[in-house]
């Protein structure tokens, strides 16, 4: 069975979850409750008994996970017979993971990506690396404002399910759509994995804001003057200027940039502190900053922000040079896009 089939759309597939942190155990939990039955592929043996004892203490401690998912860490095992793929593990790990399952990839099923950032080393975003190495199966991206936390408690959240065919991308929405998990589609693929990828980088920024005590009214411009960059990098990348508008950019941007919840609000926050960051847990936007620097330099797209995360966190700059550079740039229209 293939993703474009719609007629189907109620029918439950089986959903091979690959990753057993914090999303992909939530994603595996809302599977489950959109009638699918779920194995997940966790790397871990430890995480694999976890889940079957009902928890992950390591990703998602405190949560009782309702049972039906069958966890393994045997990635053949996995993929068996899956009707559909979802990859949730880091941004920078994808690359690592596609590739291991390569070989056992059941053909034509699509892939969702679930992660959140951009290829450091290449500049690739994830759909990219997933054509480069699995081009016979069929991208989407599952995004938005959505902690892994939340949805694993049920509560409710909305999502956006993209694909570069509004056909896969509507028949993948209503299969995992639930009640507690409501899912939009998209046609526009690209727009939807820029504005999940950026959104970390303005969390990071949003936290050392709040840190270094520099203020609300500090916090608003940041998140509106960052919501303009990524619209900028949106548009030069061929986004739709609605995508970032919507749940997988406006939405996920005020969502991280405001919880400390959001890991990467919490590791600009201990930035902003002056407290030690090994340790923390993952970050994606630290290394999706580094790179996002480099393409808007290369491709002279105006994101003093965004240039100002990789800089603070490439030790370049203070957080108050940073600060102090932003304010002192030269004054303009405010519409200018
Ligand atoms: N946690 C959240 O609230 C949300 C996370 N995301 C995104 O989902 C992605 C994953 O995040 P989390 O699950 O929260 O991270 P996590 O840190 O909780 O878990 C990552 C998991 O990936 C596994 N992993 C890493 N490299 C691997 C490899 N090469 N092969 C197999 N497994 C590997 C780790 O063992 C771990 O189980 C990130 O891109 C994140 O931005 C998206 C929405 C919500
Ligand atoms: O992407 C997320 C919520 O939509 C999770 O954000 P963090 O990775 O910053 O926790």
């Amino acid at each position: 069975m293939t993703g474009g089939d719609v007629s189907k759309a109620t029918s439950g597939w089986r959903v091979a979850v690959l990753g057993g942190g914090a999303w992909g155990t939530a994603l595996a939990l809302a599977m489950l409750r959109a009638g699918h039955s779920v194995r997940l592929f966790a790397r871990d043996q430890e995480t694999v008994e976890a889940i079957g004892r009902g928890e992950n203490p390591r990703y998602l401690p405190g949560i009782a996970l309702e049972p039906g998912i069958d966890a393994t860490s045997d990635i053949k095992v996995a993929l068996a017979d899956a009707d559909c793929v979802l990859a949730v593990v880091p941004a920078q790990s994808l690359r690592a993971m596609l590739t291991a399952a390569k070989t056992h990839m059941p053909k034509g099923v699509p892939l969702v990506l679930c992660a959140k950032g951009i290829e450091r080393d290449t500049g690739a975003l994830l759909s990219a690396i997933a054509r480069e190495i699995l081009p016979k199966n069929p991208v989407a991206a599952l995004s938005g404002p959505s902690f892994a936390t939340d949805v694993a408690r049920g509560l409710p959240t909305a999502v956006v399910v993209a694909a570069r065919g509004e056909g896969l991308a509507a028949d993948l929405a209503a299969r995992f759509s639930a009640e507690n998990l409501r899912c939009y589609s998209s046609d526009d693929l690209i727009g939807v994995e820029i504005g999940g990828a950026l959104k970390n980088v303005f969390a990071i920024a949003g936290g050392a804001i709040t840190g270094a005590g520099l203020g609300a009214s500090a916090q608003a411009a940041m998140v509106t003057r960052g919501f303009v960059e990524l619209r900028r990098v949106g548009a030069a990348f061929g986004a739709k200027p609605e995508t970032l508008m919507g749940l997988s950019g406006l939405g996920d941007l005020l969502l991280t940039c405001s919880s400390a919840q959001s890991r990467n609000f919490a590791y600009g926050l201990a930035l902003g502190q002056g407290k030690p960051l090994a340790g923390l847990p993952l970050a994606e936007g630290v290394p999706t900053a580094a790179i996002a620097a480099r393409i808007v330099t290369e491709r002279r797209i105006d994101a003093p922000i965004i240039t100002a995360v990789a800089a603070i966190l490439d030790g370049t700059i203070t957080i108050r040079q940073a600060v102090s550079a932003l304010m002192t740039r030269p004054l303009k229209t405010e519409t200018d896009v």
